[in-house]
């Protein structure tokens, strides 16, 4: 297991070009060694932020990329909460992804055979893996410490079989999801939270130094072999303790 790195930045600012060039030297490595790079990616402020700061990028070649999403939204795309959407309007469109590297959910399907239907296309995407290898995925956290749709006390914090889960009660709207499960979670090469903003602060306390009780979902997020970066700013370091990196925007990771 790598070590976990915690990096802190002044700002969202800063953070923002460190993210896209974690992003792009992976996809590298990954071209390099395999021929191809898959990431999955997740909602919330993410969306604005890794469009903005990947478009900033000269020379941004995507033609080997296969995205999936760690967890979506069971909406229809052009639902301002779909998450495809937002990254069809913000980057999709703007790069040079092929059509077939973008792994989607069929929003015409009820949760249980959506998550069916898209386990399927994961399955046929990673066909040697038991579960799939992501080469990386990108995370957010929400402020009761929930990530993809994994939400604290939830029975599919337990789940161990499957490799998308559909989940209709969702405390944070919309109630119908699906959602990669831990086990595909932690099988990734590289896992990168992205958590900013003071809201944020308490709870990243728990998660990164512990609490009493259960664990919060994010934080039984340990890659078996893999990286994991926990890149915040300021605001959402604020109670934290532990020992960890300040960098600014001219860092690579
Ligand atoms: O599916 C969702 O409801 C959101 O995508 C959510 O899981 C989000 O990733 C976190 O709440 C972090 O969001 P922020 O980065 O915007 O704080």
């Amino acid at each position: 297991m790598a070590p976990r790195r915690v990096v802190v930045f002044p700002s969202s600012t800063e953070l923002g070009p460190v993210l896209a060039r974690l992003v792009t030297s992976r996809a590298q490595e990954a071209i390099r060694s395999h021929g191809r790079f898959t990431l999955g990616l997740s909602g919330g402020s993410l969306v604005s932020m890794l469009s903005r700061e990947l478009l900033a990028l000269p020379g941004l070649d995507c033609s080997k990329w296969v995205v999936g999403f760690c967890d979506e939204r069971l909406v229809s795309f052009d639902d301002p909460e779909s998450t495809y959407g937002l990254y069809k309007s913000q980057l999709f469109s703007k790069i040079n992804i092929p059509e077939s590297g973008i792994l989607t959910i069929d929003t015409s399907l009820l949760v249980n055979e959506c998550a069916e239907d898209y386990t399927r296309k994961l399955k046929k995407a990673f066909p040697d893996d038991h579960f799939p290898v992501f080469d990386m995925l990108l995370l957010g956290m929400g402020p009761d410490g929930h990530t993809c749709s994994l939400f604290p006390d939830h029975p599919l914090l337990d789940e161990e079989k499957k490799i998308v889960a559909p989940i209709s009660d969702s405390p944070k709207p919309p109630p119908q999801r699906v959602t990669m499960t831990f086990p595909v979670v932690n099988s990734a090469r590289c896992v990168a939270f992205v958590s900013t903003g003071g809201s944020k602060a308490a709870v990243l306390k728990g998660v990164l130094e512990g609490r009493e009780g259960p664990a919060f979902p994010a934080a039984r997020v340990v890659p078996t072999h893999g990286e994991l970066f926990w890149l915040i700013d300021e605001p959402a370091a604020a109670s934290l303790t532990i020992d960890v990196e300040r960098l600014g925007s001219g860092a690579k990771l």
